[in-house]
């Protein structure tokens, strides 16, 4: 367990918030100055916050009330920043072994395991300045996960990265996830690279945490809407390719029922994770008859809620899972929307995650 407490008054901005989280890969997710980087380096021990606790399971990093505060290199933390920040002079085994040099001699990943797990074997006598940015991240990746940390941070790490480079790294974000046992604190402003690698998020707005939990709960919670903008809030649902079908499209069995998605890469039985925004479905009292979208859900209204930008957010109940529409005061008159009502889901977009 990863237990976050911390009281800062910086002079214009306070950060006053509390949050725990567990094993895998934690996104800290909120609008930029919303005070991620500040709680990533407070768990890091760059910066000596006012008062609250930090701690790694039972290792305290950080407890004002008894005066601990541990300096950085004794907190077992291992700091991937937005660009590499490799040592220029040293190759990439150098770079690598020299994050080796602190670890203790406990249980972890060897040298060959984690060059294994981050495809840099052909990389290992070039100097930093003969990598892409993707292969340079991989190495400072490497280079954090050879120091046998308890934690993982990364603040931005694709950020500095252009499409091509984002899309050739993320499968080995995913594989670290998935092989590695250190748990992640990840920062991110992107939500697709959210989805597709964290199980938790924490939100944060204005130095304090709006909404935290498993990423499912937190991205269809009507409180995230502030923070995560109305755009990117909506279900996030588990699904199955069941089978590929004529007219270049895919069936996803889901909790929420079956939903077609334009023809997927994947084999039948493989997982997803599908994610339906707020703003891309649409609410019918009956059965659309001649309509173009591929999905029209029965669904039965839990409950309305203004949003801050004129809107209403409507809470559905869509098969075994909850889903949100967002539709606007005047839809929501007209239409008689109140919690009870069966109604239809009309999903004008779905988005599938990559693997
Ligand atoms: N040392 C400092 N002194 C004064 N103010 C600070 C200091 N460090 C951070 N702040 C303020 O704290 C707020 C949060 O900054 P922080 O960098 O944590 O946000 P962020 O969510 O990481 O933003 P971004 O996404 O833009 O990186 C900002 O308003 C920033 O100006």
């Amino acid at each position: 367990m990863i237990d976050v407490s911390l009281r800062h008054d910086f002079g214009g901005f306070k950060l006053d918030l509390d949050f725990r989280t567990g094993a895998g890969v934690t996104a800290l997710f909120g609008r930029s100055g919303a005070g991620k980087t500040s709680i990533i380096n407070a768990v890091a021990g760059l910066m000596h916050p006012q008062s609250g606790r930090i701690a790694i399971g039972d290792a305290v990093l950080f407890d004002s009330a008894k005066g601990i505060f541990l300096p950085p290199p004794r907190r077992r933390i291992g700091y991937v920043f937005q660009e590499g920040r490799l040592f220029p002079h040293m190759n990439v085994r150098r770079n690598l072994t020299y994050g080796a040099r602190f670890a203790p001699k406990a249980a972890g990943p060897d040298f060959d395991e984690v060059v294994a797990l981050l495809g840099i074997d052909h990389l290992l006598d070039r100097p930093p300045s003969a990598l892409s940015g993707g292969e340079k991240q991989r190495v400072a990746i490497g280079r954090a996960l050879l120091s046998r940390p308890h934690l993982l941070l990364m603040d931005e790490p694709l950020a500095a990265l252009d499409e091509a480079r984002k899309a050739e790294l993320l499968p080995y974000l995913e594989r670290l996830r998935r092989d590695s046992r250190v748990p992640i604190l990840y920062v991110s402003h992107s939500v697709p690279e959210i989805l597709r690698l964290a199980q938790d998020l924490v939100l944060v707005d204005q130095g304090r945490v709006v909404a935290a939990g498993p990423l499912a709960d937190v991205m269809s919670s009507p409180e995230s809407v502030k923070a995560l903008g109305p755009r990117a809030i909506g279900a996030v649902i588990s699904a199955r390719i069941a089978a590929h079908e004529p007219g270049e499209v895919t069936r996803m069995t889901t909790p929420a029922g079956d939903i077609l998605v334009p023809r997927l890469q994947g084999a039948p039985g493989e997982t997803r994770q599908i994610r339906i925004a707020a703003q891309d479905v649409m609410i019918a009292l009956e059965r659309p008859q001649g309509l173009s979208a591929l999905n029209i859900l029965p669904a039965v209204i839990r409950d309305l809620q203004p949003d801050d930008a004129g809107g209403v957010l409507i809470g559905l109940q869509l098969g075994e899972v909850r889903a949100l529409a967002r539709v606007t005061q005047r839809s929501r008159m007209a239409l008689g929307l109140q919690p009870g009502l069966g109604c239809h889901a009309v999903l004008k977009s779905v988005a599938v995650s990559l693997g």
